[in-house]
């Protein structure tokens, strides 16, 4: 499918493909953002045996057309199985690029599914790009297909061990049109700029509050319900005792980060919901 120039009046400047590339570049301000607890940074390979900044780089480069190529499928109005096939194509270059490590598969899914979101609210008019359209569109266009599929029975480890421990899987947070990216991680980023954070210190907290309340199955899949209640507390631990913006910030960041590393937990959703927010403030003005 070729992406082309949307005819968006409202705002010349967005097109599909501007919000593929405002998705590869979130994907990049997580994968560069550090400390960041069990997870790959541009120098760290957290606990990952598997993969490093090198595999994540692959990744991303094939997915450099993904994005704006399901932002144009949302445009036409596109339904869910249409998006599914575009993101099940996408995973497997991903796959052939990274030697079959599953980088970025939730940000396949997550991010597919906002750019989506966002050319079918280009396709309505009514001006700027704004978090509550992006969410009202989510609802309207999928919301029924995105409640069918999480009821499907998960095939993957997340997915799993989601079901196993009663917890919101992926999907399962899509049909509810990701509560945790729109109501904490979103305001988090945007409230810790606005009070005066550098874009990493806002990034690393708006980190740790999504780890705080995540059901992230990539947690709970390499450490049980166990592995997931030990990092939401290290993380709430963090933030109580006032985040990265303090003298001691970076050093007990990279206390818990070694900590996760011990623990081989990672966590890979609460990754993925950061660098959506990352892009949301990239595509709406005023987020
Ligand atoms: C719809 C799918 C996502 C699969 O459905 P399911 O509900 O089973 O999803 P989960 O398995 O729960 O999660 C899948 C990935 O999503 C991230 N994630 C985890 N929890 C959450 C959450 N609560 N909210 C949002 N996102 C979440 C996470 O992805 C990241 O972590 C992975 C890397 O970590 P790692 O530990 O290395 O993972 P593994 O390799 O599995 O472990 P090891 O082998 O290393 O030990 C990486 O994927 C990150 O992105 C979960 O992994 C989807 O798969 C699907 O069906 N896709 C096809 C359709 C599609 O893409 N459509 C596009 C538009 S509709
Ligand atoms: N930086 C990262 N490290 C490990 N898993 C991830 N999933 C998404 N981003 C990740």
């Amino acid at each position: 499918m070729r992406t082309s120039a949307l005819p968006v009046p409202a705002q010349p400047r967005l097109t599909a493909a501007a919000i593929g590339r405002a998705a590869t570049l979130a994907l990049h301000d997580e994968l560069s953002l550090s400390p960041k607890p069990g997870l790959v940074t541009l120098t760290d390979r957290g606990s990952h045996e598997d993969m490093d900044a090198h595999t994540f780089m692959r990744s991303l480069f094939s997915l450099r057309r993904y994005f704006a190529q399901i932002a144009e499928a949302g445009f036409g109005g596109a339904g869910f199985a249409v998006l599914e096939r575009c993101g099940i194509a996408a995973e497997a270059r991903m796959l052939a690029a990274t030697g079959g490590v599953n980088t970025h598969r939730g940000a396949i899914f997550m991010l597919g599914l906002l750019c989506a979101a966002a050319g079918a609210t280009l396709s309505e008019g009514g001006g700027a790009l704004h978090p509550d359209r992006l969410r009202d569109a989510l609802r309207r266009h999928w919301g029924d297909a995105l409640a069918e599929r999480s009821r499907r029975p998960p095939t993957l480890p997340g997915g799993i061990a989601a079901r196993r421990h009663g917890l919101r899987s992926a999907s399962e947070e899509a049909a509810l049109a990701f509560p945790v990216l729109f109501e904490t991680a979103l305001p988090a980023l945007t409230t810790g700029v606005a009070r005066g954070l550098t874009l990493r210190e806002a990034r690393v907290d708006t980190l740790f509050r999504v780890m705080a309340v995540l059901d992230d199955s990539n947690l709970a899949h390499r450490g049980g319900l166990a592995g997931l209640h030990h990092a939401r507390n290290a993380a709430r631990g963090f933030l109580d005792r006032g985040g990265i913006a303090r003298p001691e910030g970076l050093r007990e960041a990279q206390a818990i980060a070694d900590d996760f590393v011990a623990r081989r937990l990672s966590p890979g959703g609460a990754a993925d919901t950061l660098a959506a927010a990352c892009w949301i403030v990239r595509v709406c003005p005023g987020a």
